[in-house]
Protein backbone atom coordinates (compact mmCIF):
# COMPACT_ATOMS: atom_id res chain seq x y z
CA UNK A 1 0.00 0.00 0.00
CA UNK A 2 3.09 2.18 0.11
CA UNK A 3 4.07 2.96 -3.05
CA UNK A 4 0.67 3.21 -4.13
CA UNK A 5 -0.09 5.94 -1.69
CA UNK A 6 3.20 7.52 -2.87
CA UNK A 7 1.84 7.33 -6.25
CA UNK A 8 -1.74 8.90 -5.43
CA UNK A 9 0.29 11.70 -3.39
CA UNK A 10 2.81 12.53 -5.88
CA UNK A 11 0.94 12.21 -8.77
CA UNK A 12 -0.93 15.22 -8.67
CA UNK A 13 0.22 17.37 -5.56
CA UNK A 14 -1.66 20.21 -6.02
CA UNK A 15 -5.36 18.92 -7.29
CA UNK A 16 -7.50 18.49 -3.98
CA UNK A 17 -9.06 15.48 -5.06
CA UNK A 18 -5.79 14.17 -5.30
CA UNK A 19 -5.02 14.38 -1.97
CA UNK A 20 -7.91 13.57 -0.25
CA UNK A 21 -7.23 10.10 -2.11
CA UNK A 22 -4.03 10.19 -0.92
CA UNK A 23 -5.03 11.15 2.87
CA UNK A 24 -7.57 8.71 2.73
CA UNK A 25 -5.12 5.63 1.51
CA UNK A 26 -2.57 7.11 4.47
CA UNK A 27 -5.67 6.85 6.91
CA UNK A 28 -6.45 3.11 5.84
CA UNK A 29 -3.00 1.67 5.59
CA UNK A 30 -2.10 2.94 9.48
CA UNK A 31 -5.27 2.37 10.41
CA UNK A 32 -4.40 -1.31 9.12
CA UNK A 33 -0.95 -1.57 10.82
CA UNK A 34 -2.84 -0.55 14.12
CA UNK A 35 -5.29 -2.99 14.27
CA UNK A 36 -2.94 -6.21 13.35
CA UNK A 37 -0.95 -5.14 16.46
CA UNK A 38 -4.58 -4.81 18.58
CA UNK A 39 -5.50 -8.56 16.92
CA UNK A 40 -2.24 -9.46 18.07
CA UNK A 41 -2.53 -8.08 21.51
CA UNK A 42 -6.02 -9.61 22.29
CA UNK A 43 -5.64 -13.30 20.80
CA UNK A 44 -1.86 -13.42 22.78
CA UNK A 45 0.01 -13.97 19.34
CA UNK A 46 2.55 -10.95 20.44
CA UNK A 47 5.96 -12.20 19.19
CA UNK A 48 9.42 -11.05 19.08
CA UNK A 49 9.02 -10.51 15.51
CA UNK A 50 6.48 -8.68 15.52
CA UNK A 51 7.64 -6.28 18.14
CA UNK A 52 10.60 -5.41 15.74
CA UNK A 53 8.26 -5.56 12.31
CA UNK A 54 5.14 -3.59 13.46
CA UNK A 55 7.02 -0.09 14.34
CA UNK A 56 8.91 -0.65 10.91
CA UNK A 57 6.11 -1.02 8.91
CA UNK A 58 4.49 2.13 10.74
CA UNK A 59 7.89 3.77 9.75
CA UNK A 60 7.73 3.06 6.25
CA UNK A 61 4.38 4.39 5.84
CA UNK A 62 4.80 7.55 7.72
CA UNK A 63 8.69 8.00 6.45
CA UNK A 64 7.11 8.00 3.12
CA UNK A 65 4.57 10.53 4.18
CA UNK A 66 6.75 12.90 5.41
CA UNK A 67 9.15 12.78 2.89
CA UNK A 68 6.20 12.82 0.04
CA UNK A 69 5.34 16.29 1.90
CA UNK A 70 9.05 17.44 1.30
CA UNK A 71 8.62 16.89 -2.30
CA UNK A 72 6.06 18.65 -3.05
CA UNK A 73 6.96 21.71 -0.78
CA UNK A 74 4.57 21.28 2.10
CA UNK A 75 6.59 20.32 4.71
CA UNK A 76 10.50 21.57 5.33
CA UNK A 77 12.84 19.33 4.87
CA UNK A 78 14.66 19.79 8.10
CA UNK A 79 11.65 18.50 10.08
CA UNK A 80 11.84 15.27 7.31
CA UNK A 81 15.52 14.75 7.92
CA UNK A 82 15.08 15.18 12.01
CA UNK A 83 12.24 12.81 12.24
CA UNK A 84 13.44 10.42 9.89
CA UNK A 85 16.92 9.97 11.27
CA UNK A 86 15.15 9.48 14.78
CA UNK A 87 13.07 6.79 13.28
CA UNK A 88 15.47 4.89 11.55
CA UNK A 89 17.82 5.74 14.05
CA UNK A 90 16.24 3.49 17.18
CA UNK A 91 15.47 0.84 14.51
CA UNK A 92 18.90 0.15 14.11
CA UNK A 93 19.54 0.71 17.51
CA UNK A 94 16.44 -2.16 18.40
CA UNK A 95 18.50 -4.37 16.04
CA UNK A 96 22.06 -3.44 17.97
CA UNK A 97 21.01 -4.04 21.74
CA UNK A 98 19.13 -7.33 20.25
CA UNK A 99 21.31 -9.62 21.87
CA UNK A 100 20.20 -7.97 25.55
CA UNK A 101 16.97 -8.21 24.88
CA UNK A 102 13.45 -7.36 22.61
CA UNK A 103 12.82 -3.06 22.94
CA UNK A 104 9.35 -3.18 21.98
CA UNK A 105 7.27 0.06 21.19
CA UNK A 106 6.48 1.75 24.59
CA UNK A 107 4.00 4.27 25.29
CA UNK A 108 5.55 7.13 23.95
CA UNK A 109 6.74 5.91 20.67
CA UNK A 110 2.92 5.01 20.41
CA UNK A 111 1.61 8.09 21.12
CA UNK A 112 4.17 9.84 18.70
CA UNK A 113 2.98 7.60 15.99
CA UNK A 114 -0.64 8.53 16.85
CA UNK A 115 0.38 12.18 16.92
CA UNK A 116 2.43 11.88 13.63
CA UNK A 117 -0.74 9.94 12.02
CA UNK A 118 -2.97 13.12 12.85
CA UNK A 119 -0.43 15.47 11.66
CA UNK A 120 0.43 13.75 8.33
CA UNK A 121 -3.26 13.60 7.67
CA UNK A 122 -3.53 17.04 8.28
CA UNK A 123 -1.16 18.38 6.13
CA UNK A 124 -2.04 15.67 3.45
CA UNK A 125 -5.35 17.62 3.49
CA UNK A 126 -6.08 20.68 1.24
CA UNK A 127 -6.44 23.07 4.03
CA UNK A 128 -6.33 26.41 4.41
CA UNK A 129 -7.45 29.38 6.92
CA UNK A 130 -7.51 28.19 10.77
CA UNK A 131 -7.19 24.44 10.06
CA UNK A 132 -3.83 25.48 8.59
CA UNK A 133 -2.63 26.39 11.91
CA UNK A 134 -4.09 23.49 13.61
CA UNK A 135 -1.98 21.33 10.91
CA UNK A 136 0.93 23.37 11.76
CA UNK A 137 0.29 22.67 15.55
CA UNK A 138 -0.09 19.06 15.22
CA UNK A 139 2.59 18.56 13.44
CA UNK A 140 5.06 20.64 16.33
CA UNK A 141 3.64 18.55 18.58
CA UNK A 142 4.79 15.51 16.53
CA UNK A 143 8.11 16.68 15.93
CA UNK A 144 8.27 17.43 19.82
CA UNK A 145 7.08 13.99 20.78
CA UNK A 146 9.21 12.26 17.90
CA UNK A 147 12.92 13.86 19.43
CA UNK A 148 11.75 13.22 23.07
CA UNK A 149 10.84 9.49 22.89
CA UNK A 150 13.96 9.39 20.74
CA UNK A 151 15.62 10.36 23.33
CA UNK A 152 13.99 8.19 26.22
CA UNK A 153 14.80 4.92 24.06
CA UNK A 154 18.64 5.74 23.70
CA UNK A 155 18.43 5.94 27.42
CA UNK A 156 16.38 2.62 27.71
CA UNK A 157 18.91 0.97 25.36
CA UNK A 158 21.90 2.21 27.37
CA UNK A 159 20.25 0.66 30.91
CA UNK A 160 19.40 -2.63 28.67
CA UNK A 161 22.71 -2.82 27.70
CA UNK A 162 24.57 -1.98 30.86
CA UNK A 163 21.86 -4.67 32.81
CA UNK A 164 21.53 -7.19 29.84
CA UNK A 165 17.95 -7.04 30.45
CA UNK A 166 14.90 -5.17 28.82
CA UNK A 167 14.35 -2.41 31.13
CA UNK A 168 10.83 -2.05 32.98
O1 LIG B 1 8.77 4.95 18.33
P1 LIG B 1 8.85 3.52 17.99
O2 LIG B 1 10.05 3.20 17.16
O3 LIG B 1 8.74 2.63 19.18
O4 LIG B 1 7.61 3.18 17.07
C1 LIG B 1 6.34 3.10 17.67
C2 LIG B 1 5.42 2.31 16.81
O5 LIG B 1 5.31 2.85 15.54
C3 LIG B 1 4.07 2.20 17.49
O6 LIG B 1 3.31 1.22 16.88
Amino acid sequence: MVPVFAWVLLAHPHEAGWRVGAAALFVVAILTDSLDGHLARKHDLITSFGKLADPIADKALTGMAFIGLSIIGELWWWVTVVILVREWGITVMRFVVLRYGVMAAGRGGKLKTVLQAVALVLYLLPLSGVLDVVATVAMAAAFVVTVVTGLDYVRDAVRLRRDGRRPA
